[in-house]
């Protein structure tokens, strides 16, 4: 059978043109996008302003595209990590961590990663298939807590830079007013900073950024980040430089602390120097420890002397709560063992021969 297209994830330029080729009266695309976003109807039967002519012709090509998650894990600190089947076998995750005033989801932008981070569980998983913008809305609109969000972080599997179109695509309609109208300073998109695509993001949208730093120097990122050695730190901060997010607009990096690798104060000392003059501020992560690879989180007392450095040179550092820590919170560490489980079940044979 023929899959059809699905609705959700199509901007409001996207639905005009579809009611036009379908025949329908040009009112009947905000008809959709209202349903689709606002209302969070499931199926286009529950479309009942539209005739049921058009309904039905709707359906002969389209369908709303919802999923359920098919999996999730809960940790004791109210913490829930959902694994999203996209198709092809492929699973994608996304983890919501309530806190106290907020409730923020962490979602995909890919299956798999091509940057091949040296720390990161999707970046060994390789890269498998981009997200389009429907399953990237797909794992807000079918969150079983989708009522209680309050912020949205861009920060599960993939790299979104490298899936700039459909992320763009799904961030208009997570922002615009046709859609589901939720304020950008609510929305914060993770990257490692692409030479293709950190311009475009910066100027076509006006989400948070975050970039995944974990070094100051171009050496010791180029150890752990292969992407260094195609788009430096240094002429990623220029780039930045270029851009106000002095006001509504924030620029936060990433550092994961290593221990013994990149936790002693001169490192401390080199960030302040690379980011002098940039209004922006540090979030310092602990080391969720994956499988095969030779690194180790610092210790607490470490973490914490790094962050009053920087904070006491003028860079604003904060140290991040760890959450999940019980339901393998690194991401991609799910995704893996039910793409595991699933070539188990699909090639038993294949899979004692190779053990
Ligand atoms: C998984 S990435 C996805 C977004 C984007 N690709 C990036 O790297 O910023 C989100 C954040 O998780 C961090 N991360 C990856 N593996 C980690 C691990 N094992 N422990 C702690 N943080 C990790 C990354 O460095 C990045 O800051
Ligand atoms: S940290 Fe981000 S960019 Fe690096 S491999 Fe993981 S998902 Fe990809």
């Amino acid at each position: 059978m023929m899959s059809k297209y699905p609705l959700l994830g199509m901007p409001l330029v996207e639905l005009q043109k579809l009611v036009k080729e379908l025949g329908m009266p040009g009112f009947a695309a905000k008809q959709l996008a209202s349903w689709l976003y606002e209302k969070k109807v499931n199926s286009i039967d529950e479309m009942t302003n539209l005739s049921l002519r058009h309904r039905e012709l709707l359906k002969q090509g389209y369908e709303v595209g919802v999923s359920a998650p098919v999996d999730e894990m809960r940790s004791v600190d109210g913490t829930v990590k959902y694994l999203y089947s996209v198709g092809d076998g492929h699973f994608v995750e996304a983890v919501y961590i309530p806190d106290e005033e907020r409730a923020t989801l962490c979602i995909s932008s890919q299956v798999g990663c091509k940057m091949n981070c040296k720390f990161c569980m999707t970046g060994k998983q390789g890269f498998k298939a981009n997200l389009t913008a429907a399953q990237i809305i797909n794992q807000i609109h079918s969150l079983p807590e989708r009522d209680k969000l309050t912020n949205i972080v861009m920060m599960g599997m993939g790299e979104p830079l490298d899936n700039l179109d459909e992320v763009l695509k799904a961030l208009h309609v997570l922002t615009g007013d046709y859609g589901y109208a939720w304020s950008p300073k609510r929305i914060t998109v993770s990257s490692v900073g692409l030479r293709r695509g950190l311009k475009r993001f910066i100027e076509e949208c006006d989400c948070h950024l975050a970039i995944s730093l974990h070094a100051p120097i171009p050496l010791l990122r180029a150890d752990l980040m292969p992407v260094e050695r195609s788009f430096s730190i240094v002429e990623m901060v220029d780039l930045l430089r270029n851009y106000d997010f002095s006001k509504q607009r924030r620029l936060s990096f990433e550092y994961i602390v290593f221990k013994g690798v990149n936790d002693s104060l001169v490192y401390a000392k080199e960030l302040v120097k690379l980011l002098r003059g940039l209004d922006c501020r540090m979030n310092l992560i602990r080391y969720h420890a994956i499988p095969g690879v030779n690194l180790e989180g610092t210790d607490m007392d470490t973490m914490v002397a790094f962050r009053d450095y920087l904070t006491s040179h003028g860079l604003f550092a904060t140290i991040r709560a760890s959450r999940g820590e019980d339901i393998f919170a690194a991401c991609g560490m799910l995704s893996t063992a039910k793409q595991e489980e699933q070539n188990r079940e699909e090639n038993p044979a294949e899979i004692e021969d190779k053990e």
